[in-house]
């Protein structure tokens, strides 16, 4: 039978683990320095066990007594060493935890948001959380124990051939028999974790998907579905989970059975040693203690692929993970913009998100700088994505976007995103204050700052009558904001940012109208002094805009101001219309 430890990926990925390890060399070398200390402890302490023994079978208690108190001291010192191995051990598995996590979670802030719309994110959580603690566990634990048990195998090996070649052998002989079960059960613990990973990478995103989406999972009363997705996939897990102990414990099972028969043959083979007088019986009980220590080593090391294939699986994970899976990494340039006037251009672009279907096709836009602009046009026109390529979120397939004629690519990430702010339907805000929320955008913007931008923004009357004022929280993800003031609060954002553009996604749900009217002004004084483009879903607010640009199926069908859209432009005329027809269905409604 052909034994294939590793295969040459599987090494790359281990030497690759290791240089994990090799930044904390001085742990490293303190956590084999107390192992080294315990190996001698374990080699000495046996003998003065065998000498105390030895003199209670002589009759002679007094020379029992100095064993006696080396048999404490040294005690005393395993102990001293062992709480040292276990502090440097645990220190140094939480430190490779905490690399392994900050390079995943650098790298998975660095992908391409067109992996977001791929990926599963339990499949990133799963890696960040489950995998790393693996790896770290295998590292410290395998690996370190690994190289110590060699160290211990040479050293008590050397003891026991020295106590008995003949003893020494029968423990050698079991080597061979455990080592092939191990490497057996180890292939399959390594197909097992890897469908294991799979599951939890579903259960991951099952909990979290429902934990983020709970007001939609009440709302639509699927509550009882939800929770009994769950729990398939939670039984699911715990399955797999007990299949892969399971099969660690058979190949344990098979090993300890071994073992066992290896300590007869060694207690019996011993015993008729003693009796025939070639062996003296303080070796025999000293060969004893070593044999399973030295046993013990044997079959750490048959189960060192085990254990090694149960994190394969984890490695290879959080490398893909690390080399951002298989996206190519964003070209981002390197080019300085300050100052800009906050024009920007489309040139014949298209873009497609999954490569297939055509969601802009050669679009051209001219937005001058400090004007107002709108897009409208039906739902999945292609508005938002317009936004999308502007902020440098997907890149387009043909054509090129400039800001300030410098093409997009080249401009720098900080420098864009400074230049560019956006409001979205429905900002996102983070569960701090809402003036850490503001900060966000100028961490050094001063509270005069702060309350000017928000009073620009109509937020600041509101905020002051908060009982904490700006320094009130903001529930997760603004709960306990409306729709209306979170706008307003992603206004004063983009005010304190000191944007050139501010992209405007209008709310498709109906704001009240003191929210409408305010979020108006707020817009209104914005376009004083920067570029501002809206996408309108109602066309009741664009009527002002200095330029409205009509989006069908992708393709710019219209460019002008309201009066001359609504007399040359059948598409706009179609969604003027509609609208109105919207709103005189409404108000018979009411009446
Ligand atoms: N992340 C995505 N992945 C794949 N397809 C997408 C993605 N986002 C949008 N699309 C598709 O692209 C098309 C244009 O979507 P987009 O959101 O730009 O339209 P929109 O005009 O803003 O619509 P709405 O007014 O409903 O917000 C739609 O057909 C939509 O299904």
């Amino acid at each position: 039978m052909k034994i294939k430890f590793f295969k040459q990926e599987d090494i790359k990925l281990l030497k690759r683990a290791l240089k994990y390890v090799f930044s904390y060399k001085t742990k490293f070398i303190l956590a084999f320095v107390c192992i080294l200390g315990s190996i001698g402890i374990g080699i000495v302490q046996p003998l003065f066990w065998g000498g105390i023994l030895d003199s209670f079978f002589k009759k002679s208690i007094d020379s029992a007594i100095p064993n006696i108190v080396y048999t404490l001291i040294f005690g005393i010192l395993a102990s001293i060493l062992s709480y040292l191995q276990s502090y440097v051990f645990s220190s140094l598995n939480q430190n490779i935890i905490f690399d392994l996590k900050r390079d995943m979670y650098k790298a998975i802030l660095d992908l391409p948001v067109k992996a977001y719309d791929e990926l599963n994110n339990g499949e990133l959580m799963s890696r960040l959380h489950g995998d790393s603690g693996e790896v770290a566990n295998a590292i410290t634990g395998t690996l370190i124990n690994s190289v110590v048990d060699v160290i211990r195998l040479i050293a008590v090996g050397i003891t026991v051939f020295t106590i008995s070649v003949k003893l020494a052998l029968i423990v050698v002989i079991t080597f061979p028999i455990t080592f092939l079960i191990f490497n057996k059960y180890g292939k399959k613990i390594r197909a097992g974790n890897k469908n294991l990973s799979q599951v939890n990478d579903k259960y991951y995103s099952e909990s979290g998907q429902t934990i983020w989406g709970i007001r939609e999972v009440k709302s639509l009363g699927i509550k009882k579905y939800k929770f009994e997705a769950f729990i398939k996939v939670a039984n699911k897990l715990k399955e797999m989970i007990v299949a892969v102990i399971l099969l660690g414990a058979k190949s344990q099972a098979l090993s300890d059975i071994v073992n066992h028969l290896t300590s007869i043959a060694v207690v019996f083979v011993g015993g008729v040693f003693v009796v025939n007088g070639s062996l003296n019986i303080k070796y025999f009980i000293a060969f004893n203690s070593y044999s399973g220590q030295f046993s013990g080593s044997l079959l750490s090391i048959s189960k060192f692929n085990l254990n090694l294939q149960q994190v394969m699986n984890s490695l290879e994970r959080i490398f893909f993970l690390i080399d951002g899976l298989s996206y190519s990494h964003e070209e981002i340039g390197e080019k300085s913009i300050h100052n800009i006037t906050g024009e920007i251009n489309f040139k014949n672009v298209s873009f497609s998100y999954d490569n297939q279907v055509s969601v802009l096709d050669d679009v051209t836009i001219n937005i001058p700088s400090k004007s107002r602009t709108a897009i409208v046009g039906s739902s999945g026109s292609g508005k938002t994505t317009i936004f999308n390529l502007l902020l440098r979120l997907y890149q387009p397939c043909n054509g090129n976007i400039f800001i300030d004629h410098t093409d997009l690519n080249e401009i720098k990430e900080e420098d864009l995103r400074r230049h560019v702010s956006v409001v979205r339907q429905e900002p996102v805000l983070f569960m701090i204050s809402i003036k850490e929320n503001l900060l966000l955008a100028n961490p050094d913007a001063t509270q005069q700052e702060i309350e000017n931008a928000c009073k620009k923004a109509y937020i600041h009357e509101y905020i002051e009558s908060m009982p904490n004022k700006y320094n009130s929280i903001v529930g997760e993800n603004g709960v306990n904001l409306s729709g209306g003031q979170k706008q307003r609060i992603a206004i004063a954002r983009a005010l304190l940012k000191k944007s050139k553009i501010i992209l405007f996604d209008e709310a498709t749900s109906s704001l009240d109208n003191e929210s409408q009217f305010y979020i108006k002004k707020a817009i209104d004084a914005l376009a004083e002094d920067c570029t501002v483009v809206l996408i309108a879903h109602r066309l009741s607010t664009i009527i002002e805009a200095d330029v409205i640009y009509v989006l069908e199926n992708g393709k710019i069908v219209g460019r002008g101001n309201h009066h001359s859209l609504i007399h040359t432009n059948k598409v706009y005329k179609h969604l003027y219309q509609a609208e109105v027809e919207l709103i005189n269905e409404n108000s018979r409604e009411v009446i």
